[in-house]
């Protein structure tokens, strides 16, 4: 069924488990999330990015709400990085159940300006919201945050930002960030931190850039003929310990791009003469389900729907 992200968000942080929320830009990824989550009776986000707005548009959005409504299990459609009031309602008149406004790399004011926005016109359609304080490193917003304006989430600025805005969930910065490149070896993640800040906030906190990018799929890319450098994500003792401590969704893009690419490229290697894409796009579809399968697991969604 179709849902808001705060039915499925509250109780996972009452139940100390992490939802994944997974990035989608067309069917096969759509149908290895939300058949993957129907198969292990496990609640899921699927969330579009404003670059997938402009890819799939209002097909795609009806394509992830149709399949929602007619799912065993709850299912939100998510806007992810919303960049400003006007996209959020966008979306919401899109059939999105949950906006993102991203509004992390203004100053304090700003954000809480922007953010309470967007609540207020949610909130009137029965709309969920996802803000953010603090900056992630890496790529943000199609700005690149260097390590030392990455700031990480302050927890007292977070409980008066959450005051303020009234947003019902919040993505905090807390070491990770997006893309295949999150540091040297395992990256560090302030525990102690979330943990003071779930202390703070009863409200559930999102973390984005949670891509385990794990290692067997890198070297699959490399095998199959794709370039990537010194790679590597969030370990999963990582997440499974900050989803006892707050954080009940989890985001990840890169992990299903990787096994859509593996998928298909493998295809490319072992099959050279095959043109039928569903050959591809179904090897694409498949690694991709037992990635979402995984993930479902480590994170403790599976069987809470
Ligand atoms: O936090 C995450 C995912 O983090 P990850 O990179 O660790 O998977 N996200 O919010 C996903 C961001 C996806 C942006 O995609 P566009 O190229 O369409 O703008
Ligand atoms: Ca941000
Ligand atoms: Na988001
Ligand atoms: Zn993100």
């Amino acid at each position: 069924m179709l849902v808001t992200g705060k039915e499925i968000l509250v109780p996972a942080r009452a139940g100390h488990y992490g939802v994944p929320s997974f990035n989608t830009n067309n069917m096969e990824i759509t149908q290895a999330i939300i058949h993957t989550a129907e198969k292990l009776q496990a609640p899921v986000m699927v969330q579009m990015s404003e670059g997938a707005i402009k890819y799939g548009g209002q097909d795609l959005a009806n394509l992830v709400t149709d399949m929602a409504q007619r799912a065993s299990v709850p299912v939100a459609l998510h806007l992810d990085h919303g960049s400003s009031y006007e996209s959020a309602l966008k979306a919401i008149k899109m059939g999105f159940t949950s906006v993102m406004i991203d509004a992390s790399h203004h100053p304090f004011e700003e954000n809480v300006r922007e953010t309470r926005r967007v609540v207020e016109a949610a909130h009137a359609m029965g709309i969920s919201v996802e803000a953010e304080l603090g900056r992630l490193g890496g790529i943000e917003e199609h700005i690149v945050v260097d390590e030392k304006d990455a700031f990480l989430t302050d927890p007292e600025e977070a409980v008066r930002f959450v005051e303020e805005t009234g947003t019902d969930y919040l993505a905090i910065a807390i070491g990770t960030s997006h893309g295949a490149y999150k540091g040297k070896g395992r990256p560090f993640i302030d525990h102690p931190r979330i943990e003071k800040i779930a202390s703070m906030l009863d409200i559930p906190l999102v973390a984005h850039g949670s891509s385990g990018v794990p290692a067997d799929i890198i070297a699959r890319f490399r095998d199959a003929g794709g370039e990537i450098g010194d790679a590597a994500g969030i370990a999963d003792e990582d997440l499974q310990r900050a989803v006892q401590h707050g954080i009940a969704k989890v985001n990840v893009d890169t992990d299903l791009r990787l096994a859509m690419s593996v998928g298909s490229r493998e295809v490319f290697r072992n099959t050279p003469k095959e043109f039928d894409p569903r050959k591809w796009l179904g090897s694409a579809r498949d690694l991709m389900s037992e990635i979402v399968a995984y993930k479902l697991k480590m994170l403790g969604a599976a069987g809470k729907a």
